[in-house]
């Protein structure tokens, strides 16, 4: 399934991308950049908005459906005069005027993503569709929060850009995975056919503070489960590795790749990787060490192993990343503590 991607990547557009919003010309032209994040009331969402909220410059409006996302991520910016937030699905079109669009909006972890898969895969490409319409309409550049899943169950290791994937294109993880993928097909094609500027980010898993106590994905799982006192689920086998990046440096990378020159697609991740057995005896190391670890049932085609290459995010973005997960997890503990109401013992 291993195969040579063509340098279709990074082929020049054919057109000039399209002019900007009249508004961007008129009299009343301001100098601030006008900013949506579509799915900024996420995990990644919201750290997203806290960022760029730092530049006083910028003017953040969110787009967001609640689904898994939280009013409570942003509490601290809404009323602010340069914050804006939209109850909106993404599946309907969005008319405003902006400058940059990164557009999150997607359920991201398996429980949530498989719950409704024909509403994640229609958020995926109709939603696509629908921000890639609004960045042609008003001369906006667009960000894509792919995944690390497009590589699917990756034959190479670790995975560069130019690896095509392993997907299982009608499992129950393909609403997601496939979705992504051909949400990433319409990005090059708007930017082929259209003009329209796009970055591509491929993120490998990431976590961090304000991640959903319940959300289901393996690091909020075991940190809730050692909070109280509850047996850590490793998923059989227990060998399969993933490549945990901190958000905070992940938010920094999709940034730069945003401001930067390079459409993409470039994985943002951490080469670090640990199988979730490894994964499980740290928390419990760092957390709580007098809970069991248990091993329980998976779940249809989960990959067997996950590790970026990030040669192009080192080389086109001068970025990588910072935060060891040994340094991270405590981070993130001390949020779920004050979350769970649970006291340091
Ligand atoms: N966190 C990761 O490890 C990871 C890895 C790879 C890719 N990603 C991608 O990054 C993005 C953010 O992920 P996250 O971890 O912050 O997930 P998240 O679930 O916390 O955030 C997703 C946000 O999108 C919103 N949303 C979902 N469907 C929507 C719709 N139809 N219309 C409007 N809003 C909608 C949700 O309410 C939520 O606020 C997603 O696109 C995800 O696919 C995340
Ligand atoms: O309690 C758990 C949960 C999960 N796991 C295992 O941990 C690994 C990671 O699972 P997660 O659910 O956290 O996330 P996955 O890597 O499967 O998918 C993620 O990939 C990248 C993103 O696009 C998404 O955030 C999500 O789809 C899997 O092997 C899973 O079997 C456990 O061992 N125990």
């Amino acid at each position: 399934m291993a195969k040579e991607a063509s340098n279709g990547s990074q082929t020049p557009a054919s057109k000039p991308p399209p002019t900007p919003s009249p508004l961007r010309n008129s009299k009343f032209f301001q100098a601030n950049m006008r900013i949506l994040i579509t799915g900024g009331a996420g995990f990644i969402g919201s750290h997203l908005v806290d960022k760029l909220m730092q530049n006083e410059k910028n003017e953040v409006i969110v787009a967001d459906n609640y689904f898994t996302g939280s009013k409570d991520n942003l509490q601290k910016w809404i009323g602010h005069p340069r914050f804006e937030l939209i109850r909106h699905d993404v599946t309907e079109p969005l008319l405003i005027e902006v400058d940059r669009i990164y557009h999150l909006a997607c359920p991201a972890s398996p429980i949530f993503y498989k719950y409704n898969p024909v509403k994640t895969i229609k958020t995926n490409v109709i939603g696509t569709l629908n921000m890639l319409g609004l960045a042609k309409r008003v001369g906006a550049r667009i960000l894509l929060t792919s995944t690390s899943e497009v590589y699917g169950d990756p034959l190479e290791h670790p995975q560069k850009e130019e690896y095509w994937g392993n997907v299982n294109p009608i499992g129950v993880r393909s609403c997601y995975d496939e979705g992504k993928r051909v949400a990433e097909t319409l990005m090059f094609d708007y930017h082929r056919q259209h003009g329209i500027e796009i970055r591509i980010a491929r993120i490998f898993n990431t976590y961090g503070p304000r991640m959903n106590i319940d959300d289901g994905r393996v690091v909020s799982n075991f940190i809730a489960q050692a909070l109280r006192d509850e047996a850590l689920t490793v998923q059989a086998p227990g060998t399969q590795t993933r490549s945990f990046c901190y958000v905070s440096d992940m938010v920094d990378g999709l940034v730069r790749l945003m401001e930067g020159e390079h459409t993409g697609p470039i994985n943002i991740g951490n080469p670090g990787e640990f199988t979730m057995m490894e994964l499980a005896e740290t928390v419990k190391e760092l957390i709580n060490p007098s809970v069991p670890i248990n091993v329980v049932e998976n779940t249809p085609d989960d990959p067997r192993q996950r590790k970026p290459d990030i040669t192009k995010a080192k080389e086109l973005l001068g970025w990588e990343p910072k935060v060891k997960l040994r340094d991270g997890l405590p981070l993130m503990e001390e949020d779920f503590r004050l979350r769970l109401g649970v006291q340091k013992k």
